[in-house]
């Protein structure tokens, strides 16, 4: 069932623009975006590579600034990162010489709050998360999966009201995706907080979210919001096998690729297919002359 939107949205942009200016010129990465992400919601962003999830995040955790528009956190504008959002990247970044328990505790140490109050916190979330043996161990010592525990572990260590996922398992192998994307969706099923997830998975974003915002290719705008339908407490296996489910996938992925829903858009585009041909082509001249 989608959470009812609150009076004050837990995040919200509007209008909001982002443009980098770097050395060979400028990029707008985010054009007009309006968003409102109820509390409790979990939201994923979706579209094309380079579109703008990334910066659309930066701005959510307060680690970069719009250009034009206004990003706000529980009605506050956001000038600053703050303990009400966590995040987890794509690398959990840990750092090498430091135990489990020390990352999960390391932000609390530098932002002065005393270890005291976020280590019983940070051992249940540890236990929760199946890493309660390894608190004493390195992270080279660790799976990847089990080292996206830990960022997951030190990003909720301050019980934010936000958490912000920025491709956290893209790196993993697919065995260990499907593991860890259970895992979130118990995780978040239980501690209902806000989430957003940047994912290039569309069944991981079905599989997991309230709602699926589609963007445009860059400059970003959001192009869709879609409700996903499926009932929580949520089973993979009945959502993955049901036809809203596949329906919605292509429907995304439709989108994603430019085209309007219900074509079948999943062929190559005209230069990638050219490519393909002159690579076909270089492939045979080679075995030719081997041969
Ligand atoms: N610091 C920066 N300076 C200049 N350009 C940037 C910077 N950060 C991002 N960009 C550009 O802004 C655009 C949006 O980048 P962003 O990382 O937000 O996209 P994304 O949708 O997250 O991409 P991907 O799915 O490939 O991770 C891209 O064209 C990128 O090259």
């Amino acid at each position: 069932m989608q959470p009812a939107m609150a009076e004050t949205p837990e995040i919200s942009f509007r209008h909001v623009g982002r443009t980098y200016r770097g050395r060979s010129g400028y990029t707008e990465a985010l054009q007009h975006i309006d968003l409102s992400i109820a509390q409790n919601e979990f939201v994923s962003l979706v579209g094309p590579s380079g579109c703008g999830k990334s910066t659309a995040l930066m701005l959510m955790a307060g680690l970069d600034q719009p250009d034009s528009g206004q990003v706000e956190v529980e009605g506050k504008k956001v000038i600053e990162p703050s303990d009400r959002v966590g995040i987890v990247f794509q690398d959990a970044t840990l750092l090498p010489w430091k135990s489990v328990m020390e990352n999960v505790l390391y932000p609390a140490r530098i932002r002065g709050i005393p270890v005291k109050r976020v280590e019983p916190q940070a051992a249940a979330l540890l236990e929760l998360l199946g890493l309660e043996r390894f608190k004493d161990r390195l992270p080279h010592e660790l799976s990847g999966g089990m080292r996206q525990r830990v960022g997951i572990c030190r990003a909720l260590a301050y019980s934010p009201r936000v958490l912000l996922l920025d491709e956290p398992f893209s790196a993993l192998d697919a065995l260990t995706r499907d593991e860890m994307n259970l895992l979130l969706l118990e995780l978040t099923e239980s501690l209902r907080q806000t989430v957003v997830l940047i994912t290039h998975s569309i069944q991981e974003a079905l599989l997991l979210s309230d709602r699926v915002l589609v963007m445009s290719a860059r400059p970003g705008r959001i192009i869709a919001d879609i409700s996903v339908p499926f009932e929580r407490p949520r089973r993979p296996a009945d959502v993955l096998h049901s036809p809203d489910f596949r329906h919605l996938e292509a429907q995304i992925r439709d989108l994603i690729s430019g085209h309007e829903p219900g074509s079948s858009a999943r062929t190559p585009n005209a230069l990638f297919r050219q490519r393909l041909e002159s690579f076909r082509q270089q492939i045979q001249t080679q075995t030719q002359n081997i041969v």
